[in-house]
């Protein structure tokens, strides 16, 4: 093994997302295709002999010990007993509380890098279960797969999504996912589809209404976006996406994007590329 290692730590998009009913804990029941991109964070480890986990790069507005990265290699080593320590630093690109996935893909590279360097072992369902613990989105970051998700998100079956380039615009406002699932007019009961043969195209994301009529940004990335191709919220926001032919399309629309909003063309990705880069160190 050489070291440092460099990991990707992917975004991903939620193709289609549905709310079917709220759990007596108040979490919410799902189902959603989660699909990756090949953009995202690059994450470097290198191991510690003195049992310390630390991340050398700073956040804004996250502690060292409250960051998803830190707290992910802790859990690993408290669940596995392991001895050794980890020193991380991250090149930070994906917006944060972006629907995207950042801090839940950052904490998946962790598991998965530690479980590699210290030599844990556990297999990768045991991994994603530990990663429920850090958040919802954690598992199918684990997991690397393209997927059909339901009950909080971690129940797969996979499935085989066309792999279109996209434009993805981060309207530039930070959505907090826990304040649109506990709001009175977010819609809770769509029925369940009994299928996963379905055309994710042709689903829409039940949060997208009430997060566009709370943040006004929003509905103004989905106006705008509206106006290359077929639009749609990503997870409860803030970032909006649109499938294009062609990467030259996606890069052309994202020359005309106003400010302050940002974005990035990307490939969608029915393997994670954290995995594609694993099975190439192994
Ligand atoms: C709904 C999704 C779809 O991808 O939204 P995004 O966060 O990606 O936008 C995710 O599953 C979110 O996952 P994640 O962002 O990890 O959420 P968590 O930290 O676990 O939960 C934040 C808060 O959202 C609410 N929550 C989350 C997931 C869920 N299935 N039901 C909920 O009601 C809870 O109030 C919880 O306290
Ligand atoms: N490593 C991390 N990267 C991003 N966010 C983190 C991280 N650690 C903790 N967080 C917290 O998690 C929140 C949600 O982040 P993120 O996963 O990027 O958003 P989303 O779930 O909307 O895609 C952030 O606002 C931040 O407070």
């Amino acid at each position: 093994m050489k070291f440092p290692l460099t990991l990707p730590s992917p975004a991903k998009l939620n193709l289609f997302l549905h709310i079917n009913g709220r759990l007596p804990n108040g979490y919410h029941e799902l189902q959603t295709v989660f699909q990756f991109v090949d953009y995202g964070d690059t994450m470097t480890f290198e191991p510690r002999d003195d049992g310390e986990v630390i991340l050398i790069t700073e956040f804004d507005g996250v502690a060292h010990d409250d960051n998803l990265i830190v707290r992910a290699a802790r859990l690993l080593q408290q669940h596995t007993g392991c001895q050794q320590g980890i020193q991380i630093s991250i090149d930070k690109i994906l917006p944060m509380g972006g629907g995207i996935g950042g801090g839940s893909s950052n904490a998946a590279t962790v598991l998965l890098a530690c479980n590699y360097i210290w030599n844990t072992k556990l297999p990768l369902e045991e991994l994603a279960q530990l990663g429920l613990q850090l958040g919802a989105d954690v598992p199918v970051f684990v997991h690397g797969k393209a997927t059909f998700a339901e009950g909080v998100g971690e129940k797969f079956t996979d499935v085989d999504p066309e792999q279109p380039w996209y434009l993805i615009v981060y309207p530039s406002v930070h959505v907090n996912t826990g304040t649109i699932f506990n709001h009175p007019d977010l819609p809770r009961s769509t029925a369940k589809l009994v299928s996963t043969d379905i055309k994710p195209n042709e689903l829409g994301n039940d949060c997208q209404q009430l997060v566009a009529k709370t943040y006004p940004q929003v509905e103004k990335a989905l106006r705008w976006l509206l106006e290359y191709a077929p639009s749609k919220l990503t997870g409860t926001g803030s970032c909006v996406f649109a499938p294009f032919q062609t990467q030259q399309q996606a890069h052309q629309a994202l020359l005309d994007l106003p400010e302050p909003m940002t974005g990035f063309v990307a490939k969608g990705c029915n393997t994670s590329p954290l995995h594609t880069a694993l099975q190439q160190q192994q």
